[in-house]
């Protein structure tokens, strides 16, 4: 009974990462400035790798801006489903959304040049 409802389960838990996937691909094709943020985020990932920069806060401010990106997206789709007709909400709730992206995308910025700026500066600077 048990392995019956841990591999059911699994099967559950496989079939969700699936949708999942499908909403990443999906901001990846559609939403230009998810693309940005998934290629800027991987540039930083790289140089905090080839500078022995710290990894994790930089791997934190990634996925909050890719997550709130992604739930930005999903706003914007529920937005556009339920007032398809210009609305002050919906316009309160799509610019908000969008100020959550960019608040999370400017205190990014502002980590990346606290982690890797120093071990940036030297590398340029020489020793
Ligand atoms: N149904 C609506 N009612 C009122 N304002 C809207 C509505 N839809 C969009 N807007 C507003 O129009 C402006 C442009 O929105 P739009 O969704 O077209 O572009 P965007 O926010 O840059 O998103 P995208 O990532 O799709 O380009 C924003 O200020 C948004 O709040």
């Amino acid at each position: 009974m048990r392995s019956d409802g841990s591999a059911l389960n699994l099967r559950r838990w496989w079939r969700s990462a699936g949708f999942a996937w499908a909403g990443i691909q999906h901001s990846y094709r559609l939403q230009a400035n998810f693309r940005i943020e998934v290629w800027a985020g991987a540039l930083a990932v790289a140089l905090a790798l080839l500078l022995r920069a710290p990894l994790a806060p930089i791997l934190l401010c990634c996925g909050l801006v890719l997550s709130l990106e992604l739930m930005n997206t999903a706003l914007e789709a529920v937005v556009d489903l339920a007032s398809p007709e210009l609305h002050p909400l919906a316009k309160i709730a799509k610019d908000a959304a969008a100020a959550a992206v960019l608040v999370a995308s400017i205190a990014a910025a502002l980590v990346g040049v606290v982690v890797l700026g120093p071990a940036l500066w030297r590398l340029i600077a020489g020793p």
